[in-house]
């Protein structure tokens, strides 16, 4: 599915956080949205992922404006279409590592948890409470409930920024897989190493020249 901004700018409140973005994230690639600490790289990402409707411009999904499409639709992208790699992760804490891959009640034995577990190199820890993991852990579980889902784009927010090397390369492993397999993978990053392994850059542009929007 190829994802893309047209000439997308965001507004919170009276301030312009980004504006003129055009990008295209297509099948089978990693885009790294880059840029110095600021210059909204997050906002885009989220803009991309329907969570936060563009003041200008719009974004497409093979062509067909999504964000200002229905409730119904985004919705529909979401539950078919798209997974979030986002800065919290979104584990819930208190509920098992299995559960937070398939956001079910699952058969403990479920092999379709156990393999997209094992592909992020958390195999046999279906049982123990998400929130004795590690954050890389969380991120690779984070991960895990994408591969389970099959999802076909991919959103990702600084996946390497408090890796160490090895745990690094290894992320970036998982994510040039997932594009391997045809998924379109859009990913905001400053780390040189994570945009060295996308095939395509998205370089922000630079702040408005004025703080706010009339
Ligand atoms: N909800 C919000 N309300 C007000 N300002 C916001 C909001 N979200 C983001 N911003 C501001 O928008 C700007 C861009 O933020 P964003 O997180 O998109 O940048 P970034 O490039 O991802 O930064 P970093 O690399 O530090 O994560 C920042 O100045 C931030 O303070």
């Amino acid at each position: 599915m190829i994802i893309e901004a047209h000439d997308v700018g965001v507004a919170i409140g009276r301030r312009r956080i980004i504006h003129g973005e055009s990008v295209r994230c297509a099948p089978g690639q990693m885009t790294a949205l880059t840029g110095p600490s600021g210059s909204g790289k997050t906002t885009l990402l989220h803009t991309l992922g329907l969570l936060l409707p563009p003041t200008t411009g719009r974004v497409t999904a093979d062509g067909t404006a999504i964000s200002s499409g229905s409730p119904r639709a985004r919705r529909a992208f979401w539950r078919d279409h798209a997974a979030f790699v986002l800065q919290d992760y979104g584990i819930i804490d208190d509920e098992p590592v299995a559960f937070n891959v398939a956001l079910r009640r699952t058969r403990r034995a479920d092999p379709k948890v156990r393999a997209a577990l094992e592909h992020v190199g958390l195999g046999g820890r279906e049982g123990e409470p998400a929130g004795h993991l590690s954050g890389g852990e969380k991120q690779r579980l984070a991960l895990a409930r994408a591969v389970y889902r099959d999802a076909r784009v991919l959103f990702v927010d600084e996946p390497t920024a408090s890796l160490d090397a090895a745990n690094r390369e290894r992320v970036i492993g998982l994510f040039t897989d997932f594009a391997r397999r045809g998924a379109t993978v859009a990913i905001a990053t400053h780390d040189e190493h994570m945009i060295a392994a996308c095939a395509h850059r998205h370089e922000m542009n630079e702040p408005a020249t004025t703080a706010s929007i009339h």
